[in-house]
């Protein structure tokens, strides 16, 4: 189980994250996508327990990332989205030398290595140099180290990034491997369809904030249907959250600072003059009720670019 709990992160004056709430599932694997600069990695290296977040807090496999990080390092298997220079070391050393690090005796390592090793088609590379290996084989490699200690959980930033079709099919074939071992993985891309056919549930981040979850054809209608209307009002804030959280075409209630509520709304025109009606009658102290011009469309043309196109 990952949960993020109101999860923000601030980079000085910039929320990078903002109040972010995810929960998912034993043995789900989760597509975590968004454009470039949206959040994705720092959501990943908070769940890492390399960075801390600012408010909020995340559980992974119930324990509490800033309460006990040296527990979840256990659990976890971490991908980060760049890959370090380690031209001393030949691929199975280099396991070896992580397979070491996480404590792990020679013996295992003898047998956990080459099993890695064949689970992501590296056997025939076991003595070549680290730096000579193309990029797919390297993300496959880097994916075999993350999986070293047998982690319940996969943390996958970018894996197919950079990736030719062919090296995408593979890592895809890989990860669905891992899915039929049980794994919990969170895995993301900034492209949709690339995520689409291994998922089972998707997030949608955008500005650092989670815009939409289901599955992949709920996402795409969610994202093409939504409005975002922000709600101002002076006073009775619980009430009118409760008020607009009533509704079936609500989605997301969210507060803002001074005053403000926002939400998505997929009603059509006639439900929304409607909703503005309710809400008058129902006395929301409502100072004005507006439709944002969201980038909502350009987020949903970008995440659904073909893979070719990414
Ligand atoms: N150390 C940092 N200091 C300041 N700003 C940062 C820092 N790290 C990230 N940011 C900013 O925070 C935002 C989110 O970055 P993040 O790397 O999490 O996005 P991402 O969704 O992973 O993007 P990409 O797909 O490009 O990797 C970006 O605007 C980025 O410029």
């Amino acid at each position: 189980m990952i949960e993020t709990v109101n999860l923000t992160k601030k980079y000085g004056s910039f929320t990078a994250l903002n109040d972010l709430n995810l929960s998912i599932s034993d043995g789900t694997v989760f597509g975590f996508v968004g454009q470039n600069g949206a959040g994705k990695s720092t959501t990943f290296q908070i769940l890492a327990t390399l960075m801390a977040p600012t408010n909020g807090t995340a559980f992974v496999n119930g324990v509490d990332v800033t309460k006990d990080p040296e527990k979840v390092r256990k659990v976890i298997g971490y991908m980060p989205d760049f890959f370090g220079v380690y031209d001393q070391f030949k691929t199975e050393e280099y396991l070896d030398f992580y397979g070491a690090s996480y404590g792990l005796s020679a013996r295992e390592r003898e047998e956990v290595i080459p099993q890695l090793l064949e689970l992501v088609n590296l056997s025939n590379k076991r003595d070549s140099y680290v730096d000579l290996l193309s990029r797919g084989m390297k993300q496959r490699l880097c994916l075999a180290r993350s999986l070293i200690h047998d982690p319940k959980v996969l943390i996958l930033d970018e894996p197919a990034s950079g990736l030719d079709p062919r090296a995408r099919i593979e890592m895809r074939e890989i990860l669905k491997e891992l899915k039929t071992m049980g794994k919990t993985i969170i895995i993301s891309s900034h492209i949709l369809p690339e995520l689409a056919e291994m998922c089972d549930e998707i997030g949608v981040i955008d500005n650092g904030k989670l815009i939409a979850t289901g599955t992949v054809s709920e996402i795409q209608l969610k994202l093409q249907q939504q409005k975002v209307i922000i709600v101002m009002v002076t006073r009775d804030m619980e009430k009118t959250i409760r008020f607009f959280e009533d509704d079936p075409d609500v989605i997301n209630v969210q507060r803002g600072s001074n005053g403000s509520i926002q939400f998505g709304y997929k009603g059509s025109d006639e439900d929304q003059q409607m909703l503005i009606k309710k809400a008058v009658m129902a006395d929301i102290p409502m100072l004005s009720f507006k439709q944002l011009e969201t980038n909502l469309e350009d987020v949903f043309m970008e995440i659904t670019k073909g893979v070719e196109e990414g």
